[in-house]
């Protein structure tokens, strides 16, 4: 809540939570929840609110859907007008990468990838910048990259993979406009919001600032950048150390939680939806806050928050527990921020200060290894503290502390041994279109069959660092097949997915609150980044299949087969 009666509470009595959100976003105006909040006010908020009062007044509370689009016709302007036609200054047409790609339709399919850059790019215009509560977008100074679609706006992990394509692309201009963006909004709200909206305010995405300076420095050779932000990314680390930590088994862990009130802004009406079956308005609360935590996580929704009365992950978005479930990823995450913390302190020559998070690092490491690390299983599991026991669940995170280190690498012999073994017991391999998220059919977005471009990008390069040989071969190997099957949705649909399909080589994701993305940034990224790695020996000629084990054919048949009967039963079967 903000200061009664200030401009301020206005615009989030708008935006945020309020009786105005509440009566636009009930009379389901827009087939997308996200218009709405996605509009520019054309009046002050004061007078917006004002109007609306009398509004609410002169017809007793209860307006006709009519007349609620008639005052929001008169009171917003559509969405998008906070930005202008922008086109990098620094994009190039032929980047280095290109010249690294052998196969002729990979190359061309580079050089689109290269051109979708410029269709992503939005500046917000002046105004913007001088009436900022005319609009529910966090003003920045440098135009951003977005991941396209229906996310016209910044988003924090997003933003991770988007700069990493960008240094590829040699806009090394544009990806540092982006992060010190990002630095500007920890140096103003203390923390990054989940995207660049008001309404995103109170939860925040997996913290990957410190790595997107990491990147940017490591491209650049540029460790001044580094020194500039040190104390900015120490206050991010901090905000998660001291607004994120809970105890589990007797260690600090960080959980994916939210601060504000109310349900998603964006998704009004499905949050009101999920929550009718909760009696009081405490129990209502708890199920919103349990929601904007599994946004905050990125995994919004998935079945790797639901915990159910027999402590299993079965049931919907009425058991998501997120705040109960401590995360292998997020602590993963913040180790690796501590490490690199550390080592830009000792390029500056702060040796008290490069030990200090040192220290911190191998703590977190120390809980990583006592709270996830689980031997049965081989591998790292997030950790139900509600009836304090590992969830032997797959998400692709249980292999995270691979990507960010958070592993003792004298053990990597070892390591790599029982995670394969894992992946071979759960035939995550025989996926034609790369590792689910989960194997749950809930029809979640967040859940089977559909595939992520980051914890695709977080699987293969997790893998890689591990190190043993037969890591890298299957890193490799579906580093290839990731690629391959993008490029075939591309070659069949023109369009790069925010999520793909794992059953179908070549198809895109589904399920979830919102039609399939297109555009986008993340995907893009990514393979730019892998088709500069892979593109002097892959090659369109040879048959994708062959890239996959010989049991795909089998394990499709059977998990085809599972999921029909799992859709027709109405429950998951995995
Ligand atoms: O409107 C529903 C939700 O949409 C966003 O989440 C999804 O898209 C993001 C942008 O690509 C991505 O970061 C996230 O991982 C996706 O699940 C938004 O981030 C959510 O807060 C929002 O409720």
């Amino acid at each position: 809540m903000k200061n009664e009666g200030t401009t301020e509470d206005a615009q989030f009595q708008i935006y945020c939570h309020g009786p105005l959100l509440h009566t636009v976003q009930m009379a389901q105006l827009y087939q997308d929840s996200k218009t709405f909040v996605d509009m520019k006010l054309k009046n002050r908020p004061e007078k917006t609110m004002e109007e609306f009062n009398a509004f609410m007044l002169k017809y007793n509370d209860t307006p006709t859907e009519a007349e609620i689009r008639d005052f929001v016709d008169t009171h917003f302007e559509e969405r998008g007008k906070e930005f202008e036609t922008w086109v990098p200054n620094d994009w190039k047409e032929n980047p280095e990468f290109l010249n690294a790609i052998n196969d002729p339709d990979l190359k061309q399919w580079g050089s689109d990838l290269n051109g979708i850059w410029k269709e992503l790019g939005r500046k917000m215009i002046e105004d913007v910048h001088k009436n900022p509560e005319y609009y529910s977008i966090i003003p920045v100074d440098n135009p951003v990259i977005v991941p396209g679609g229906r996310f016209i706006e910044f988003y924090y992990w997003d933003s991770y993979w988007i700069i990493r394509g960008l240094l590829y692309s040699e806009m090394y201009d544009t990806a540092r406009g982006m992060i010190e963006n990002f630095l500007s909004i920890v140096q103003r709200f203390g923390y990054i919001p989940n995207g660049g909206r008001v309404y995103y305010s109170g939860r925040s995405q997996p913290p990957f600032l410190t790595a997107m300076v990491k990147a940017y420095v490591d491209f650049k050779k540029d460790y001044s950048f580094a020194l500039e932000a040190l104390d900015t990314l120490e206050h991010e680390f901090e905000y998660w150390m001291n607004n994120h930590t809970v105890q589990a088994k007797g260690y600090d862990v960080a959980i994916y939680t939210d601060a504000s009130t109310g349900p998603r802004p964006e998704s009004y009406r499905e949050d009101i939806k999920t929550s009718e079956d909760f009696r009081t308005d405490e129990d209502k609360e708890q199920i919103y806050t349990e929601l904007k935590a599994g946004a905050e996580s990125g995994m919004d929704f998935s079945s790797r928050w639901f915990v159910d009365e027999n402590g299993t992950n079965d049931g919907g978005l009425k058991n998501l527990k997120t705040r109960s479930i401590v995360p292998v990823d997020l602590n993963a995450l913040l180790y690796m921020n501590a490490k690199i913390i550390a080592e830009f302190h000792d390029k500056a020559g702060n040796t008290a200060k490069s030990a200090e998070y040192e220290a911190k690092a191998a703590r977190i490491l120390e809980a990583i290894q006592a709270v996830h690390w689980n031997e049965e299983a081989g591998v790292w599991l997030d950790y139900d503290m509600i009836n304090q026991k590992p969830r032997n669940y797959f998400v692709p995170t249980n292999l995270s502390p691979l990507y960010t280190g958070a592993f003792n690498k004298s053990d990597s012999e070892r390591i790599s041994a029982s995670v394969l073994k894992y992946i071979d017991d759960l035939k995550l391999d025989s996926y034609p279109g790369g590792v689910p998220n989960t194997l749950a059919h809930t029809g979640e977005q967040w859940d089977f069959p559909n595939v992520w471009p980051p914890m695709q990008y977080i699987l293969i390069r997790g893998l890689e660092n591990l190190g043993t040989p037969e890591a890298k071969k299957l890193s490799e190997r579906w580093g290839h097949r990731w690629v391959k099957s993008n490029f075939e949705a591309y070659k069949q649909t023109q369009t790069m997915f925010e999520k793909y399909d794992a059953l179908r080589f070549g198809g895109h994701g589904g399920g979830g609150e919102y039609d399939v993305q297109k555009g986008f940034g993340w995907s893009n990224g990514v393979i730019i980044e892998f088709l500069t790695k892979y593109g002097g020996d892959l090659s369109l000629s040879n048959s994708a299949v062959s890239t996959v084990s010989k049991n795909t054919v089998f394990s499709l048949t059977v998990a085809l087969l599972i999921s029909v009967f799992g859709t027709m039963l109405g429950r998951s079967l995995w």
